[in-house]
């Protein structure tokens, strides 16, 4: 699903769509499990009159060894991210990562170490949202502006109403052994609005280490193997500040998904869908509301897209706003959540 959506953004003119003039995307190839699937792909979602036709390929090993390829965006189900990964890296590719960056920590490391010994650039694609101008405009009134005082709570929901017991047994969103689990698809974005509230400004060599690390306390429901519904609480005590991230299969969140309060107001945050946020509410005590819209035109991966071009073509190996220390800090917190909750993975 996912593939679709990123592809359909970003054969967007940049220049026209969105007024972008540095960066622009080719989609040299599709790799899947069967050419007629990716032929199919390629009818959906590539314009006809468009200058580029991608290849088609039955494996993946050939996208990874097509030399028309730069990077490889990674689009399968989460238990796959790693295999897929490293094999991309091994062939000297540099890699966009879907969401959640792998199951665990454990492989999360291996996929990072493997991408700086090869000097290729790796970033986890979850973060989308981070590259959205509202995210942005969010910290800027958190950070910059300190708009809101002092924040001692945050609010972060993420919900879709789809139960497990209405999927197929071997889907990605209720398979185990596909690293389902609704903190590791849904609730990592709460913990990633988290770390815009809390941790300002990250940068490649301070995520993990300039801000608190929060102490984490969390409580699931699990159902077949895998988390349905799922609450982080994460507690910042010098700060004297928390996080309530929870995440469900078994309801539908607010339109205002997060709600961050400080000591002189609050900011509500609104949109589509979580991952997806369309704009803000600034209440600031004594003050009228103010409500900030950012419409999208499309899905908005083109946000996240544009700024990995901009670091590819600048030999970066890592992006600032979502540096590989922060996948790892994020996916150890899920660890920790999962370990309180005696969730494993068939494969750990
Ligand atoms: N950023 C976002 O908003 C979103 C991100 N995601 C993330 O994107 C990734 C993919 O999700 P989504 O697109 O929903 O997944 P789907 O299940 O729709 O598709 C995954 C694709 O992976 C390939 N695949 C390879 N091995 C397997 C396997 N064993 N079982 C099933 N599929 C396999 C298949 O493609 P083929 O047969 O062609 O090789 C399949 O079509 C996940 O990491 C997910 O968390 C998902 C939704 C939204
Ligand atoms: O990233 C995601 O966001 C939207 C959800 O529907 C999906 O399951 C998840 O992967």
């Amino acid at each position: 699903m996912i593939a679709s959506w990123f592809v359909s953004d970003i054969v967007r003119n940049p220049a026209t769509h969105r007024d972008e003039h540095e960066v622009r995307h080719i989609v040299q190839a599709i790799g899947s499990s069967s050419i007629a699937k990716a032929q199919e792909f390629v009818k959906d979602y590539i314009p006809k009159e468009g200058p580029h036709k991608p290849a088609v390929y039955a494996s993946y090993e050939e996208v990874y060894n097509d030399p028309n390829v730069d990077i490889i965006y990674v689009a399968t189900p989460h238990s796959l991210h790693m295999k897929n990964t490293l094999d991309a890296i091994k062939a000297g590719k540099h890699v966009l990562c879907e969401k959640p960056m792998a199951i665990n920590a454990a492989e999360t490391k291996k996929m990072v170490d493997a991408a700086r010994a090869k000097g290729v650039f790796l970033m986890e694609g979850s973060v989308w949202t981070r590259f959205f101008p509202v995210a942005k405009e969010l910290q800027k009134l958190i950070h910059n502006d300190k708009a809101i005082g002092t924040v001692r709570r945050a609010f972060l929901d993420f919900a879709q109403d789809r139960p497990f017991d209405t999927l197929p047994s071997d889907s990605r969103g209720r398979d185990p052994k596909l690293g389902a689990g609704v903190l590791l698809d849904m609730g990592m974005y709460t913990l990633t609005w988290a770390s815009m509230v809390f941790h300002s400004n990250l940068k490649a060599k301070d995520a993990g280490q300039e801000h608190e690390q929060p102490k984490v306390v969390s409580r699931m429901s699990l159902n077949g193997g895998a988390d349905e519904m799922s609450t982080v609480v994460l507690e910042y005590p010098k700060s004297h500040a928390q996080a309530i991230c929870t995440s469900s299969y078994l309801s539908t969140t607010n339109h205002e998904f997060g709600l961050v309060e400080g000591t002189d107001g609050s900011i509500g945050i609104y949109g589509e869908t979580t991952s997806k946020p369309g704009g803000l509410v600034l209440r600031v005590k004594g003050k009228e509301p103010q409500r900030m819209d950012f419409p999208v035109d499309g899905w908005g991966l083109f946000y996240e897209a544009d700024a990995v071009a901009k670091n590819v073509r600048d030999g970066k190996t890592e992006n600032e706003s979502m540096p590989l220390d922060e996948s790892m800090r994020v996916m150890r917190i899920i660890d920790e959540a999962r370990q309180q909750n005696g969730l494993k993975y068939p494969q750990e």
